[in-house]
């Protein structure tokens, strides 16, 4: 690994409108003897909404941290529309709307987004992102009677004052109950539809599926996988065998050739496979397996698939 850091100072790919949103290149980042972030290469182009998916500890915040220059790489490089994330940050071209904070709860909605707005010294105007964020008709609610979707979709409108070209969302919807979650993305599709890039992290993979144009799937560090969700759908080309077996020799399951992955629950076991046909011929001959069922994959076991403990060379 080299030790050469650069965080795009000296040669800007210019701010003109072909530079990438987010370029990250070659990015590590550690912390003392964690290797959080290991060699990402990511390019986001404008427009585009992207989910940064992966389970707990994949380097996804590490790596959002690093667009936002909260945080520098050890490795790499990180541009922002061409330019260092603190400097498109200054430009106002870069928001963010985090999980919590960040709100007085003795304000009023409007109240709030115009002391945000007062910040800048461009900004929208308070009807115009109460509007976008749809939440005009609670404008004169007090924050801390809003709820948790209510909110977050308050920070939405926060975010929008400067008129950002860049929204990083980490985990926003995290504690949201359904319609919360889905009015809240509404806000942000319908936001993005002139042309607003979207990233966002999240451990929700129907919200990945439902909102996202692409999904960058991490894992430890490295992406795993980068597509739409029908092309991370067919990368992990394979099925599920579910039965229910009492007294699996475990072992030699995973010996069956194809096999990708198990998950036990009770006695019920799913075998994630690229050879259905073996892992059922193996359960129904060699156990005693019953209520046998073989479906394709869908996201859910593509992620478990490139991202579990047995995807290691997947
Ligand atoms: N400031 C820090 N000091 C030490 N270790 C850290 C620090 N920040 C992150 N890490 C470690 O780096 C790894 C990646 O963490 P990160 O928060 O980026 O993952 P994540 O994908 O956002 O996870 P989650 O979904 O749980 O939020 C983890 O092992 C984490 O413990």
């Amino acid at each position: 690994m080299t030790t050469e850091v650069s965080v795009a100072t000296g040669h800007e790919s210019g701010e003109s409108g072909s530079a990438a949103a987010i370029r990250l290149d070659g990015v590590h980042r550690s912390f003392g003897s964690v290797h959080a972030v290991r060699g990402i290469d990511l390019r986001v182009e404008p427009g585009e909404i992207v989910a940064f998916l992966g389970p707990n500890g994949a380097g996804k915040t590490t790596t959002i941290d690093m667009v936002l220059g909260l945080t520098r790489p050890d490795a790499g490089e990180v541009e922002v529309f061409g330019m260092a994330p603190r400097r498109a940050i200054e430009r106002g071209l870069v928001s963010a709307v985090m999980q919590t904070g960040g709100l007085l709860k003795d304000l009023t909605v409007a109240e709030t987004v115009e002391l945000t707005g007062s910040l800048f010294s461009h900004s929208r105007t308070v009807g115009e992102v109460l509007d976008r964020a749809g939440i005009a008709d609670i404008a004169k609610q007090r924050v801390g009677t809003c709820s948790g979707g209510q909110q977050q979709r308050l920070r939405f409108a926060m975010a929008l004052m400067s008129d950002p070209a860049l929204i990083i969302l980490d985990e926003p919807t995290t504690g949201m109950d359904v319609t919360g979650r889905r009015d809240f993305w509404s806000a942000i599709r319908a936001d993005a539809a002139r042309g607003r890039t979207v990233l966002f992290a999240t451990h929700y993979l129907e919200e990945a599926d439902q909102y996202a144009d692409r999904i960058v799937l991490v894992r430890d560090g490295e992406i795993v996988a980068d597509g739409t969700a029908a092309q991370i759908k067919a990368r992990s080309a394979g099925r599920t065998v579910r039965a229910t077996v009492p007294s699996l020799d475990e072992s030699e399951l995973r010996a069956v050739p194809g096999v990708q992955g198990l998950e036990l629950r009770g006695e019920s076991v799913l075998v994630h496979t690229t050879d259905s046909d073996a892992v059922a011929r193996h359960l129904l001959t060699r156990t005693g397996a019953h209520d046998l069922e073989i479906t394709a994959h869908g996201l859910e076991e593509a992620f478990i698939a490139l991202t579990g403990r047995d995807a290691e060379g997947a």
